[in-house]
């Protein structure tokens, strides 16, 4: 199973680069790997059909004059569009190694693939109208779209998008991953992401990085329920949203699933128990492992009365949905916050931020800090998810299935971090284990999946990961 993999910033690629330099690799080198990688792929998706490479003025326009010379030297009809000179030195070096002609407009282009080597990591600023507009022109005469590094438009650090950016089929990251490669909206534009290895990185570039998969295990023998996981719901208001994160508790690794309620969902797996009574004194049990509140709690009073006593419970507590807007600073004096995981999505992030007084822009930077700022570990859900903690590099994870923006895949989502909680993993462990069971779980479950099939889904899931 691949480890984990850095994800670099556009200065940290850079820094990388002269690493690479200083050890005796030219950069004209790095842009031939580069390219002739890119060109492995886009030799694929072409399938003998026409290509058309269209070229910037800096090195991301440098590797597209390499993978056309090495598509048009296997045989492929390639065409070269570039509407700037090249600017660097390996990109002009690499186009003197061209033996095409070079258009500069789009006029008689089309074919089976665009290659979108306009501008990479070193894009500085929105593309202008003239470039966005022969980019548009150009992707509508193509079948598919790849883009080298980056599509063009797309910021590297933090995904966002300059301006209209045409949607790629394939995006080939050169070198590492960046993080644009795994945040949205970049993301809506990526299509699916390869990684074009261009050497051994050095060690120290590792600030971010993607998790790979996990390998889950099997219950120990002579394992007891109690031993292997024992797991607390409080339940509040709204059965449903307790009943899925339950399903999904059950089937996620813990050995007891308890629901604190005061009456049963109706239609609760069997396997879990109901406790109903004085919540204070059903979370006093010593044997608890990990507790999970929110989903279908309520705002009232009493909700936030119940937050108050889980969090005094002084157990390892996974905190979404209702809960994460009852949560302040009031409720966590005395706490200790590193046991606590929150896994907000997008709307819940940004009212915790506006609770604790975090004003950043981006979701990296609102995780980041809001795991700073209060010592929890927050698992920031959604289209694109994060792992974030006052004290380790922050995680990306590779993108899950469309169909999870479904109601209640939440509540699976927590339901499955706090069983994993359970079976005594620390934070990071039980939350990127989580990630990864949920979306194999939408795999199992597959197209137009519901919440319900996706917590049924994750035995399956498990079986996958053992
Ligand atoms: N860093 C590395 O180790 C490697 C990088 N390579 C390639 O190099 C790329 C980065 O190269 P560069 O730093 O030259 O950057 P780019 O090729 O992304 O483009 C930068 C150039 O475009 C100009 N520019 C930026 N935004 C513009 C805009 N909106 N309109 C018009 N001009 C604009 C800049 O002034 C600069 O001249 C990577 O994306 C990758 O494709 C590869 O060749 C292999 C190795
Ligand atoms: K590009």
């Amino acid at each position: 199973m691949p480890g984990n993999e850095p994800v670099l910033t556009a200065a940290q690629m850079r820094a990388v680069e002269q690493v690479l330099i200083a050890q005796g690799v030219s950069v004209d080198e790095l842009m031939r790997r580069a390219g002739e990688g890119a060109a492995e792929w886009v030799w694929r998706m072409a399938a003998g059909g026409p290509v058309t490479v269209l070229c910037g003025p800096g090195n991301n326009g440098g590797d597209g004059y390499v993978i056309a010379q090495t598509l048009c030297a296997r045989g492929l009809s390639v065409r070269v569009i570039a509407p700037m000179e090249p600017t660097t030195d390996a990109a002009r070096n690499a186009r003197a190694r061209w033996t095409g002609d070079v258009m500069t407009d789009a006029d008689g282009a089309g074919g089976r693939v665009l290659v979108d080597c306009l501008f990479g990591s070193g894009l500085s600023r929105p593309l202008l109208p003239e470039h966005a507009s022969l980019v548009a022109e150009l992707a509508a005469r193509h079948q598919r779209i790849v883009a080298v590094d980056l599509p063009s438009g797309v910021a590297t650090d933090d995904g966002a998008l300059l301006g209209d950016v045409a949607r790629c089929d394939l995006t080939l990251a050169l070198g590492a991953w960046k993080p644009a490669h795994f945040l949205m909206p970049a993301l809506s534009v990526v299509g699916t992401a390869k990684l074009v290895t261009i050497g051994a990185l050095p060690d120290e570039f590792g600030a971010l990085f993607v998790k790979s998969a996990p390998r889950l295990s099997v219950p120990e023998r002579g394992a007891h329920k109690y031993s292997r996981g024992f797991m607390g719901i409080v339940g509040g208001e709204m059965a449903g949203a307790a009943q899925l994160a339950s399903k999904a508790a059950v089937y996620s690794g813990a050995g007891y699933v308890k629901l604190f309620a005061d009456e049963a969902p109706p239609n609760a797996p069997s396997a879990l128990v109901i406790e109903s009574g004085d919540l204070a004194q059903a979370l006093g049990d010593k044997r608890l492992s990990a507790l999970l509140i929110g989903p279908g709690l309520g705002r009232s009073d009493a909700a936030r009365d119940k937050l108050a006593i889980t969090l005094e419970a002084n157990v390892a507590t996974v905190i979404d949905a209702d809960a994460l807007h009852l949560l302040d600073d009031d409720l966590l004096e005395g706490i200790d916050a590193t046991r606590l995981l929150i896994t907000p999505h997008e709307g819940e992030l940004n009212s915790l931020c506006e609770t604790f007084g975090i004003a950043e822009e981006t979701k990296r930077g609102k995780a980041e800090y809001l795991a700073a700022r209060t010592g929890m570990t927050v698992l920031a859900k959604g289209p694109d998810t994060l792992l974030a903690t006052p004290d380790a590099p922050t995680m990306f994870f590779p993108p899950a299935a469309t169909w999870l923006a479904s109601a209640g895949t939440g509540d699976v989502l927590s339901g499955i971090v706090a069983s994993r909680l359970s079976t005594g993993k620390n934070s990071l462990d039980a939350a990127s284990e989580a990630i990864w069971l949920h979306a194999e779980a939408a795999r199992v479950a597959g197209p137009a999946l519901i919440a319900d099939d996706l917590a049924a889904a994750v035995p399956k899931a498990y079986a996958r990961l053992l």
